[in-house]
């Protein structure tokens, strides 16, 4: 039994700006999405046998032909993505194999630099008899729930709340069958499982998982490869 890989890379990364849709955007010499399938490739003990690749339409041939040298041994698929993140992981979802495939992890393109030990207590837990899993780290801000007209109306125990990071993990099946119905507001998969009524299992995430979205995370993205390097 092996894992597969969804990266959903097609988004446009509007609050990034630029030219580039945000997975082709460059770090350190190499795309944002080269340095996510790198770093899913060397956690050896996830036992990855395939990738499924959501890209933006049009950039299917360029994306493979990009992609080829950093897939290793593991079977490389890429997909056309969609409007949403949902609609490309579902478009991905369809690639993934049937046989042979014991977890599927879906991991954002845009979280490029997430540490191999996330990824494989991800599926460590996957392959443990969790349904679903996610990487979490506790938040630093104080959160509040606000209305329509951004009056406060609670302060929520913040020793109750997490962010939730990606890769997260499933049992195929299942993934299957949470993209089967309506994915409508949903900005994670672990939130379609949540509404098919299964628990969703937490394991720890990591700083370095955080998502490329803003310009000054390309610093912090530079700055994380720095340190990588001297190391
Ligand atoms: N239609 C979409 C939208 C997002 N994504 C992917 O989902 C991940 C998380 O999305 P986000 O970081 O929000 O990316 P964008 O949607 O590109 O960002 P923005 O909202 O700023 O445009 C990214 O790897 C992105 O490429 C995708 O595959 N298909
Ligand atoms: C999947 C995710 O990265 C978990 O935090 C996040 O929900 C993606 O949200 P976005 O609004 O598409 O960036």
């Amino acid at each position: 039994m092996s894992t597969a890989a969804i990266i959903p890379a097609a988004g446009l990364g509007l609050r990034l700006g630029g030219e580039a849709p945000k997975a082709l955007r460059e770090v350190g010499g190499e795309s944002l999405l080269v340095h996510a399938v790198r770093g899913l490739s060397a956690a050896t003990a996830a036992g990855l046998s395939c990738f499924v690749i959501a890209v933006p339409p049009g950039t299917e041939d360029a994306v493979g032909k990009l992609l080829g040298p950093y897939a290793g041994a593991a079977d490389l698929r890429i997909v056309a993505g969609g409007a949403e993140r949902a609609d490309s992981v579902r478009a991905a979802l369809e690639l993934v194999p049937v046989d042979g495939i014991d977890c599927v992890l879906v991991h954002d393109a845009a979280r490029s630099f997430v540490p191999v030990a996330v990824i494989e207590r991800v599926v460590a837990a996957v392959r443990g008899g969790a349904p679903a899993v996610v990487p979490v780290i506790p938040v630093t801000d104080t959160i509040k729930r606000v209305g329509a007209h951004g009056e406060v109306l609670e302060t929520p125990d913040r020793s109750a709340l997490v962010a939730v990071q990606t890769p997260q993990g499933f049992d195929p099946e299942l993934l299957r069958k949470a993209h089967a119905g309506n994915a409508d507001g949903a900005t994670d998969d672990a939130m379609l499982c949540e509404r098919l009524g299964i628990t969703v299992q937490t394991v720890e995430g990591s700083e370095d998982a955080f998502k490329v979205t803003r310009p000054r995370d390309l610093l912090l993205a530079e700055w994380i490869l720095a340190e990588r390097h001297q190391q």
